[in-house]
């Protein structure tokens, strides 16, 4: 881990090294993913195939066998045990609840010619949603990429989801059959963020991708925008800690760990300005990384990419962290409501010491896919918005085109566009 203070000369430098290292942008992994796109577009399913078995270790025959049906993911949700299938239906239901409040209406206006203005909204028809399922399985993000869709109306939701050595997890089966999941197909990383965008013989092609993943599926669907639309670059996950002191070490080293046992590349950096504090925090990580089932990874993680920065106060600890842009920032200070005017830049905003990340993860409402890499200056996290189009309406009534018409066609003139005046120009003489 690294150890930063705003008191030294060389901190400027260093803080850009610690966040300007960007995660969605490695050309080695963009040259193996674009080999990879390329290879799904030409060879279709036998691509997919190839990949799946190199990659998950899972081989396949024949392409039918890449669809996971149905009657499979009832069978998962009926055969959890009744404590088990509460949680995850309290889970859907909290992010559902939160997510209906995000609905979009169609709206127009009248003007006082008669002429009518407005937005319809309509939820796009087939979209691919990705589940991450290489160092972890992830049955909340079935939950939080499927239920928003959902919730917009869209009709067909594709989901894929990687099974190393062929190994499905339970919980995603059965939450996919509690919240409005199409289809489902056992693949994961670039070849499944190929085949959503391009389509081949057994995976549909969809009108957009969305879903959180590791590098090579950030940067696939990265590269396949324009093709299909994205959400956002949701990749390896990030937590930003601010703390005065007030909250006990070894809760924040477990909220800082959290996110460092997603992945190697996770990265976890704690802000303060009281060294004492900070020192303890950082030793209850190492004590805590002993303890963690998934301790390799937490552990690179949090000494290559994790950091403990020493400000002098809180306006330096909100300028760094608005700079960093954090997927998800913690405010572990007594008075959050007080320092949220300062934060600009945060994918989710964790408000006081009771209000760890860990909820967010799972079923406090909002979604956990959140924008990474320091994207939050400009992405949000996904949400119902996300899964319809906005299509612009004009009806000119006669008068209206009479008027309008005379302007547009001055303005269409001034372009030089003479189509554009004359198509005008005939609307506004009509009237006359
Ligand atoms: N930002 C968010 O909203 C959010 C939410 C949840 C999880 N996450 C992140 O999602 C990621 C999940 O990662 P994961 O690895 O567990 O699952 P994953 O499904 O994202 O990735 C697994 C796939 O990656 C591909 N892959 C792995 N190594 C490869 C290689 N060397 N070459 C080519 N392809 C390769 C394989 O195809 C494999 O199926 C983590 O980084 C986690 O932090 C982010
Ligand atoms: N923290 C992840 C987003 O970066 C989401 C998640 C799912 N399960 C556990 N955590
Ligand atoms: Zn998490």
């Amino acid at each position: 881990m690294r150890k930063l203070d705003t008191r030294e000369p060389d901190f400027r430098a260093r803080l850009h090294e610690l966040h300007d290292w960007d995660a969605n942008n490695d050309p080695a992994v963009e040259d193996r993913v674009r080999e990879i796109l390329a290879a799904v577009r030409e060879q279709g399913d036998q691509a997919v195939l190839a990949y799946t078995r190199r990659f998950d270790g899972l081989d396949l025959q024949e392409a039918a066998a890449l669809e996971i049906p149905p009657a499979q993911w009832d069978a998962a949700l009926a055969s959890l045990p009744p404590s088990d299938r509460e949680a995850l239906l309290l889970a859907a239901h909290r992010v559902r609840s939160y997510h209906q409040h995000q609905r979009m209406e169609t709206w127009t206006y009248t003007e006082a010619d008669g002429t009518v203005l407005g937005q319809r909204v309509l939820p796009l028809s087939r979209v691919g949603i990705y589940v991450p399922g290489g160092k972890a399985a992830y049955p909340s993000s079935v939950l939080m990429n499927a239920i928003p869709a959902q919730v917009a109306g869209v009709p067909e939701i594709i989901m894929t989801v990687p099974t190393p050595q062929g190994q499905i997890n339970p919980w995603v089966l059965a939450a996919a059959a509690v919240c409005g999941v199409s289809r489902m197909f056992t693949i994961g990383g670039a070849q499944a963020v190929a085949a959503l965008a391009y389509g081949t013989a057994s995976i549909p092609a969809v009108d957009k991708i969305v879903g959180p993943g590791n590098i090579y599926v950030a940067t696939a669907k990265r590269m396949v925008f324009g093709r299909v639309g994205i959400d956002m670059i949701a990749g390896p996950s990030e937590i930003l800690v601010i703390s005065d002191g007030s909250a006990d070490p070894q809760w924040l080293a477990w909220d800082l760990l959290s996110q460092a046992e997603h992945d190697e590349l996770a990265q976890s950096i704690l802000i303060g300005w009281d060294d004492a504090h900070l020192e303890a925090v950082a030793a209850a990580v190492e004590e805590a990384l002993g303890e963690l089932d998934r301790a390799p990874i937490a552990r690179k993680s949090w000494t290559e990419r994790g950091a403990v920065i020493r400000v002098r106060d809180r306006a330096e600890a909100c300028a760094i962290a608005n700079s960093i842009a954090p997927e998800h920032l913690e405010l572990a200070v007594a008075d959050p409501e007080d320092w949220l005017p300062e934060i600009e830049n945060a994918g989710a905003i964790f408000m006081g010491i009771h209000s760890c990340e860990a909820l967010g993860d799972y079923l406090a409402g909002p979604n956990h896919v959140l924008p990474t890499g320091g994207s939050a200056r400009f992405s949000s996290a996904l949400g119902v918005y996300d899964f319809v189009k906005r299509s612009s309406l004009i009806h000119a009534s006669p008068a209206g085109a009479g008027t309008l018409g005379a302007v547009a066609e001055r303005l269409a003139s001034a372009e030089g566009l003479t189509a554009h005046a004359r198509s005008a120009a005939c609307r506004s003489k009509a009237h006359r």
